[in-house]
């Protein structure tokens, strides 16, 4: 297939590793019925089962606590946390990468009940605990994720009783932020309850988590539908799900919400978990899915209205996945903003059409639609690389003001709260 030309890169590792071939060649190892030969099973202690380690021409091959890891020379060299390769205090590497020998391996090697030694031909000595090890191998972080998510149709949303967390707590207790951000976290979405409705106090909110993140529509915006900017999001028109900014090089993290005033009715909120609906993608259509996260697309914003002019374009696939666990992390869907496709020839044109509508239905699916009438006092944080919102026609006046946030800066206050982000 043309857009999986790198899967063998990924692919070849996991297969090896996960395989009974290995699992059967460990038993046999640790009976000792086989010959020491250049690839000869070590044991920490006589019969301990729990590690054991074997040198190869270009790798190290190490198990510990039930998982198989394989080791490059250069990477054990190049992750030494000695002093002089690592400065601790700033948690910065100090060794030149660029110095190691692509063709180095080391002298010596020897485990004991809780460290990996390695002598390298230099002398040098580098020490690794076999719990780090396995936190930060490959093996063991391809077992993990690294954004923990509930996937939510309204069913499940609902069941769950997610709570809002009221304003003071929000902005007074650190208990009150981590319930917040942890219940964004999972679902992509969360709501602070007793705002003041003024764009002031919206601010100090989104303040309280992140840097606001200042974009075309200025840092804190407001906007009723008065067409002052060139964008159906500007008028009483119904807006289908979509995600904001993907005609940016990386969309907005996060959008914060704050409805100041309605006189009128319709207006509803709609919210949407992408992810939810790109999993069934997934389970009914891997082929599908893997096209909508290969293919380039661009979306597009082009406006001339007043004094207003700008032109954005962003690049990137609608589904984002991390290569090494299949993990999404953002989803680029907004088919106002989707640009002329020329990023691919016809019958890739057609089979991206086809998975694009499997999406869709996905997405449209009724019983995924989370609908929220927003009030004055109530603000909502949306997940913009995970949720999908839209809203509903509307009559009457109606304002609300709200702000972008950047994502690392929200996640950063997460993992400072003991958060996994
Ligand atoms: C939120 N605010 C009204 C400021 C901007 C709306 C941006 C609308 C644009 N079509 C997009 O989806 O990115
Ligand atoms: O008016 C709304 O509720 C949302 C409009 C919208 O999609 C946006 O501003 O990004
Ligand atoms: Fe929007």
């Amino acid at each position: 297939m043309w857009c999986g030309r790198l899967a063998w890169l990924f692919k070849r590792p996991c297969q090896l590793s996960g395989s009974t071939r290995h699992r059967s060649l460990w038993l046999a190892r640790d009976r000792r019925t086989v010959p020491a030969a250049a690839a000869r099973w070590h044991h920490t202690a006589p019969e301990s089962l729990k590690c054991a380690w074997q040198l190869h021409g270009d790798h190290l091959e190490l198990r510990y606590a039930d998982t198989l890891m394989r080791f490059d020379f250069v990477w054990l060299r190049d992750h030494c946390r000695s002093a002089s390769c690592y400065n601790a205090k700033t948690n910065q590497r100090s060794l030149d990468t660029a110095s190691v020998d692509l063709g180095i391996k080391p002298k010596a090697v020897r485990v004991d009940e809780t460290t990996l030694f390695l002598t390298w031909p230099d002398g040098h000595v580098t020490r690794y605990g076999l719990e780090w090890l396995v936190k930060n191998s490959y093996e063991g972080q391809k077992q993990q994720v690294m954004h923990p998510r509930i996937l939510w149709n309204a069913e499940i949303y609902r069941q769950a009783q997610v709570p809002s967390v009221d304003c003071r707590s929000f902005l007074e207790t650190d208990e009150g932020l981590k319930e917040f951000l942890q219940n964004f976290l999972l679902y992509g979405i969360a709501f602070v309850e007793n705002v003041t409705p003024t764009k002031e106090d919206t601010e100090i909110l989104a303040e309280r988590i992140s840097l606001i993140r200042e974009t075309i529509y200025g840092r804190m915006w407001y906007f009723t539908s008065d067409f002052s900017r060139g964008d159906t999001a500007y008028t009483k028109l119904a807006l289908d799900r979509h995600t904001d900014t993907t005609y940016f090089q990386e969309p907005c993290g996060i959008q914060v919400f704050h409805c100041l005033k309605h006189e009128g009715t319709g207006g509803r909120t709609l919210l949407v978990d992408g992810f939810y609906a790109a999993e069934q993608v997934l389970r009914q259509a891997p082929d599908q899915f893997e096209l909508l996260s290969k293919v380039p697309l661009k979306h597009e914003y082009v406006e001339n209205v007043g004094d207003c002019h700008n032109h954005m374009i962003g690049v990137g696939p609608v589904l984002n996945v991390y290569p090494w666990n299949n993990e999404l992390y953002l989803i680029r869907y907004n088919n106002y903003d989707r640009a002329v496709i020329n990023t691919v020839p016809y019958d890739v044109v057609h089979r991206w059409y086809a998975a694009h509508r499997t999406l869709t239905a996905e997405l449209r699916r009724p019983e995924n639609e989370l609908w929220v009438k927003l009030k004055p006092g109530k603000a909502l944080f949306i997940d913009n690389w995970r949720v999908l919102h839209g809203r509903e026609a509307f009559t009457g006046y109606r304002q609300l003001c709200g702000c972008y946030l950047t994502r690392d800066d929200v996640l950063n206050t997460a993992r400072l709260l003991g958060l996994q982000a």
